[in-house]
């Protein structure tokens, strides 16, 4: 039978690696006076994962060093930054963080299957697996 297309294949083996950065932003599209408006700062985590099958002599997905290489080097580009002044973060969301990291990272990490942007402090995320049909935006 042929695979149904909406269903993305899984692959049965994830790696990941989780980062920490501290930010500050403020979202303009708030209104003025809201609190979201102003400038504020977030302790921000968050994970790459990548989908593959352990290569047959290494036994490695993907080597963790090089993954911490291309993660060090978009976590310097957040860390104790205000988010706003980034280039693609004018709003910065934890959408349009995850879709910032993975537009970082794609390139540098084979086999990049999702990333999760959260803030711990109020138990909110974001989870994003790359292109995916253009879904309404519900917020605008
Ligand atoms: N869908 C989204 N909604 C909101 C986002 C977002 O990224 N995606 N972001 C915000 C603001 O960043 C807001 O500052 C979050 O505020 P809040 O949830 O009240 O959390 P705190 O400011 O209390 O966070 P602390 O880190 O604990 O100070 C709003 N909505
Ligand atoms: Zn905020």
């Amino acid at each position: 039978m042929a695979p149904c297309p909406e269903i993305s294949y899984l692959s049965p083996m994830r790696i990941y690696k989780d980062f920490l950065f501290e930010a500050a932003h403020y979202l303009p599209s708030a209104p003025i006076g809201h609190p979201n408006s102003r400038v504020h700062g977030h302790s921000f985590r968050a994970r790459v994962v990548i989908d593959g099958q352990p290569d047959a002599k290494s036994g490695l997905v993907f080597h963790f060093d090089d993954l911490t290489a291309a993660i060090e080097e978009a976590r310097d580009a957040l860390d104790h930054r205000l988010l706003n002044e980034i280039e693609g973060l004018e709003a910065p969301t934890l959408e349009r963080i995850s879709i910032w990291l993975w537009n970082r990272l794609q390139n540098r990490v084979p086999g990049l299957a999702e990333i999760q942007v959260s803030r711990d402090s109020c138990n909110e995320g974001c989870i994003y697996r790359g292109d995916a049909p253009t879904l309404p935006h519900a917020a605008e």
